[in-house]
């Protein structure tokens, strides 16, 4: 995961930690009555706007080939290059560590939501059942497949869920939901094609009021922006199930378009939350550093394979860490 994030940040600490090694040879080399302040001077080398900016620029570019969005990798720059200009670092010590650090501690405020969302306290907390999650993405993003890894990680922390077979457009869309439904041992509440997926939505409500089930998620059809009565499907089926939680499902790999298309959902109906799909397969890992300071929603899950049990709660420090090598 995310190999070429790493090897880019990882290069850039480099670089930046060589150009500060070659001041500190210049102050251990310098005759000592060219020094003013020698004795802080040997303590110390200050890390200068030049040792960073240099490193900085072939940074940028690399992490736009990585698929990060122009505005994270801006403050990105920005935020490491206020963490490091004029740092004094102790001469001998760690350089790489403190220069690291920075980085870090960058990565994870770009990472880090203006808002979280702890799903379990949420659905919990909620005084009338169901809890009501609407799922959107483009096709393919693997929506249906995640639905039913959240279904069976709900199960797992003892809610009932049952499932709206909302995308009645696709061909096959309602027999897929079923089998996936069918293997996580979930109820499926389905009409037939063509049928309006706000009716089949509310209808799922309706179920799980009556059965006292505490989850109900909505699979809805995949939509592009170009599919203006889709987009305006989704609208409805949103307006008319007044979800406590809509969820962009996005694939990883799609890169940096991802970000677009978060956008356009999130003008169409509120994003509250994304799930990032494949990233198991993702070298590039620039969708999931952008994403959620993109649309300002946070990145709830992460798919990591295609079994079910293959849904990882996301926390910005587990992938702070993945790419700094402390975690595989
Ligand atoms: N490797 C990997 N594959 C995944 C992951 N999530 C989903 N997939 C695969 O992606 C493919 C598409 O997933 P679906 O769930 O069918 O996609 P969808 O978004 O429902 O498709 P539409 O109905 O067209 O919107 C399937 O082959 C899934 O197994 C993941 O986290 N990792």
């Amino acid at each position: 995961m995310f190999g070429k994030l790493r090897e880019k940040l990882k290069g850039f600490v480099r670089r930046v930690e060589e150009n500060v090694e070659e001041e500190e040879k210049k102050i251990e080399k310098a005759e000592p009555e060219k020094k003013p302040g020698l004795f802080e001077r040997l303590l110390q080398v200050e890390i200068k706007e030049k040792d960073v900016e240099r490193a900085l620029e072939d940074l940028e570019i690399e992490l736009l080939e990585a698929d990060v969005a122009l505005e994270v990798v801006d403050e990105l720059r920005e935020s490491i290059k206020r963490k490091l200009v004029g740092k004094k670092v102790k001469i001998g010590t760690d350089k790489a560590k403190v220069i690291e650090d920075a980085v870090k501690e960058a990565v994870l405020e770009v990472l880090t939501p203006p808002r979280k969302i702890n799903l379990l306290e949420e659905i919990r907390a909620k005084k009338e059942k169901p809890y009501v999650i609407v799922f959107v993405g483009f096709n393919g993003s693997g929506k249906t497949t995640t639905i039913a890894k959240l279904a069976h990680w709900l199960k797992k922390n003892g809610l009932s869920v049952v499932i709206a077979a909302s995308d009645t457009f696709r061909a096959g869309a309602i027999e897929q939901v079923e089998e996936h439904a069918k293997r996580v041992g979930v109820k499926v509440i389905k009409h037939s094609y063509g049928a309006d997926p706000a009716a089949v939505a509310y209808d799922a409500i309706q179920h799980a009021k009556a059965r006292g089930i505490d989850v109900v998620l909505v699979d809805t059809a995949g939509r592009n922006e170009l599919n203006r009565n889709l987009m305006d499907e989704m609208k409805k089926i949103v307006r008319v199930t007044k979800p406590d939680l809509v969820i962009f499902v996005g694939d990883s790999l799609a890169g940096n378009s991802i970000i677009d298309q978060a956008r356009q959902f999130n003008e169409a109906v509120k994003i509250d939350g994304v799930i990032l799909t494949k990233l198991d397969a993702d070298s590039r890992g620039g969708a999931a550093l952008s994403i959620s300071h993109a649309i300002g929603a946070p990145i709830l899950f992460v798919g990591v394979g295609q079994g079910y049990e293959d849904l990882r709660p996301f926390d910005e420090k587990w992938f702070v860490n993945l790419i700094f090598g402390e975690e595989n």
